[in-house]
């Protein structure tokens, strides 16, 4: 008998607040949430929705205001600083807009930087392989474009093999035909290696790949939509 899928995320009444001086911002209003192992989901919604808060809350790197947020069974809501980060070390990769490589570095070495902190890693030649970059090993970070220095970023997150992958508008600086190789990749890694994404985009094409996508609007999710079926990202058109 097939398995029931476990989640890896739940979410019961996520609030986040902002306050500076008087000014209070509701960033999220109330967010309830499961996501399962091997997901691909999609976080879509307007510019101020909620998506990078939530997503940072998910990935230790912020905390909420009230309400719960489980990976597995530990609860990130009352995790302190300790935890958190040997969290985000040990289980989660992120992948920004921006790539954050180190110039001074080679791409090897730039993944480097994050195998030798992890219990588990792969090779740094392994992960470049994986996202199509073995070529590339020696090369600096100003000797790739765009969509390779993403790929370099990705295969740095993979490479401790975390258990989830979120990714805050990946394709968000590059170009049509760059941002699909990207989301190749992104898919790649969740198929081949089962590593849960969540992937945030402004994109509504890019939802086709999901197996489920969470509306997010002002602080709070308003629709869950289930892909009967994914599209792989050569068949996505924006
Ligand atoms: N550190 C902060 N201090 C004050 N307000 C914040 C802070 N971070 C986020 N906000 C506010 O919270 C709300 C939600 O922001 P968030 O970045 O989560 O939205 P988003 O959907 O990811 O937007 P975008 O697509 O533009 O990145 C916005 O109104 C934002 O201005």
């Amino acid at each position: 008998m097939p398995q029931e899928p476990q989640p890896v995320f739940i979410a019961h009444g996520l609030t986040k607040t902002y306050r500076t001086g008087e000014v209070e911002v509701h960033a999220l209003r109330g967010v309830d949430l499961e996501i399962y192992e091997s997901e691909f989901v999609v976080l879509l919604g307007p510019s101020g929705s909620g998506k990078s808060t939530l997503l940072n809350i998910l990935g230790g790197l912020d905390t909420p205001t009230s309400g719960e947020a489980f990976w597995r069974d530990h609860d990130l809501s009352r995790a302190d600083e300790g935890e958190l980060t040997r969290y985000r070390r040990e289980h989660v990769g992120f992948v920004f807009q921006f790539y954050n490589l180190i110039s001074s570095l080679t791409v090897r070495e730039n993944v480097a930087l994050v195998t030798e902190i992890s219990p588990q890693p792969m090779a740094p030649e392994e992960a470049l392989q994986l996202v199509g970059l073995a070529q590339r090993l020696d090369h600096f970070p100003s000797q790739l474009s765009g969509g390779e220095q993403q790929r370099v970023a990705i295969a740095r997150a993979i490479a401790k093999r975390p258990d989830v992958l979120l990714c805050d508008e990946p394709t968000g600086a590059l170009d049509y035909e760059t941002g699909k190789v990207v989301l190749e990749v992104i898919a790649r890694i969740n198929q081949e290696l089962g590593t849960t994404a969540v992937v945030i985009t402004h994109n509504a094409a890019i939802a086709g790949m999901a197996d489920r996508v969470l509306h997010l609007a002002d602080g709070r999710i308003t629709t869950i939509e289930t892909n009967t079926r994914k599209l792989t990202p050569a068949e996505l058109s924006w």
